[in-house]
C-alpha cells in the first residue's frame, strides 16, 4: 500500500531513470493523447464499477484513475504543488 503522494516521487523517479519494462516510462514516452486515453478509460470503469459492482471493484479502479492522473501530470510536467494549489 502507498499514499498518493509516495506514488507520485515513485512515478517522478521512474520518469527520471527510465528503469526497462516501466509501464509509466512507456506511456511518457507515447504521449498525452494515449495517456489521456487511458485517464478517460479508467474513470468510465470507475463510474461502471461504483454503480454495478462493489465498493471494493470501485477501489481498484478508482486506484488505477489516480495512477493515471499522475501519469498525465508527468506528462505536462505538473508537481503535486501545482495541483494542490487548486484544491
Ligand atoms: N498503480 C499503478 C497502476 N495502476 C494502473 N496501472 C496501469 O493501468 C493498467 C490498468 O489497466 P486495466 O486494468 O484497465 O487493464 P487492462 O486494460 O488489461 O490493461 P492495459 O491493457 O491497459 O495495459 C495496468 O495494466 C497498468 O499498466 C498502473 N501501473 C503502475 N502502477 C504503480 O506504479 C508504479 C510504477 O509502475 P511501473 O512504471 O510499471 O514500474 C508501481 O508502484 C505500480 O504499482
Amino acid at each position: 500500500m502507498k499514499t498518493f503522494d509516495e506514488l507520485f516521487a515513485e512515478l517522478s523517479a521512474k520518469a527520471v531513470d527510465r528503469p526497462e519494462g516501466s509501464g509509466t516510462v512507456a506511456a511518457l514516452d507515447a504521449g498525452v493523447h494515449t495517456i489521456g486515453k487511458k485517464l478517460v478509460e479508467e474513470a468510465a470503469e470507475s463510474w461502471m464499477a461504483a454503480e454495478h459492482e462493489t465498493p471494493e471493484r470501485a477501489a481498484e479502479e478508482i486506484s488505477q484513475l489516480l495512477y493515471h492522473a499522475q501519469v498525465l501530470m508527468l506528462a505536462c510536467g505538473l508537481e503535486l504543488k501545482d495541483v494542490y494549489a487548486h484544491l
